[in-house]
């Protein structure tokens, strides 16, 4: 179990991508990387090739989250794991392996439909990485960042990602008061979480309810939010900082409906001491969400 060594990377597809090159780039302070498709837009945080891939095309949904294993081993482990709850998994040729700057890599979908790929051996790029806000992201041993997940199948979800791939139980914070459902922290590493699943109505586009990414400084925090507000981003969240991971962070809205988290300063987590905790509030001060535009996820279907 808890073969997953943390979030590795993830991979979307937007009808803007010239608006998500200037939120990342422009705004965000992500650095340019390179890939296979010359019109896709490859962002490096670290010493991967790229972190997050963003691509071209007639919708905006997630292509892959792609979960990171130790080695070949850990990755067959993995795939007898999901093969055995009944989930069909794909073995990625090694072109489409090294598309993805991978050894290997395995392909199927969670419960809620989420395209998900599990990978070992990432190719390293070991030139400088030019940040735009002389910011470093925090990576390494705790991974690319989080991801939250809407899903229609709340259980199953959850069951699968803590059962089939090892994830481990972060807390809980119920939605819309004392009796109303519960969103779910996972956690694969001392990041307090890698996953969060949110029940929703359905998983279709976007598949996404945000991708938080960490940097080094609350100064870095601060310019990235000067910049996107100076480029017209709408911001979801103001800044705050949450109860459960201590993170200082805002969230700002990416083309296609759902959010980017930005934040600092998140604690690691020992887990000789922890226990999965429910919290009542997401923040202790700040991230007011009323002048949010409604999350894709949330919305009526058009
Ligand atoms: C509560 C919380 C703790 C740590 C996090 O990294 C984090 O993102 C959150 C907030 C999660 C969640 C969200 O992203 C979408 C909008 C949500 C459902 C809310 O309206 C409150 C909590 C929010
Ligand atoms: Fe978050």
């Amino acid at each position: 179990m808890a073969q997953i060594r943390g979030l590795g990377y993830l991979k979307v597809q937007t009808r803007d991508i010239d608006r998500w090159r200037e939120l990342a780039i422009d705004g965000l302070g992500f650095a340019a990387g390179s890939g296979p498709d010359p019109a896709g837009l490859y962002l490096r945080m670290d010493e991967r090739r790229a972190r997050l891939v963003v691509l071209p095309g007639d919708a905006d949904r997630v292509l892959a989250v792609g979960w990171e294993v130790r080695d070949q081993f850990a990755l067959a482990a993995v795939c007898r794991a999901v093969e055995a709850s009944g989930t069909a998994v794909k073995e990625l040729s090694g072109a489409e392996s090294a598309e993805r700057n991978a050894e290997r890599v395995m392909a199927f979908e969670d419960p809620a439909g989420t395209p998900v790929e599990v990978f070992y051996g990432p190719a390293l790029d070991h030139s400088p990485v030019i940040t735009g806000l002389a910011q470093r992201f925090v990576t390494g041993a705790q991974g690319m960042g989080h991801v939250v997940l809407p899903t229609p199948r709340m259980d199953e979800t959850c069951s699968f990602y803590t059962e089939v791939l090892g994830f481990l139980p972060r807390g809980a914070m119920r939605l819309g008061g004392p009796r109303g459902p519960r969103l779910r922290f996972l956690g694969v590493n001392q990041r307090h979480h890698s996953l969060a699943v949110v029940p929703a109505p359905r998983s279709a586009d976007p598949g996404l309810v945000h991708l938080m990414v960490e940097v080094d400084s609350l100064d870095a925090v601060g310019r990235a939010l000067d910049n996107v507000n100076r480029l017209g981003f709408s911001i979801s969240s103001t800044l705050g900082r949450h109860t459960n991971d201590k993170m200082v962070s805002f969230y700002v809205r990416a083309p296609g409906g759902w959010d980017i988290e930005y934040g600092t300063d998140g604690m690691l987590v020992d887990e000789t001491h922890y226990t999965a905790e429910e919290i009542t509030a997401d923040s202790y001060w700040g991230h007011d969400w009323s002048g949010s535009e409604p999350l894709a996820v949330f919305a009526p279907p058009a």
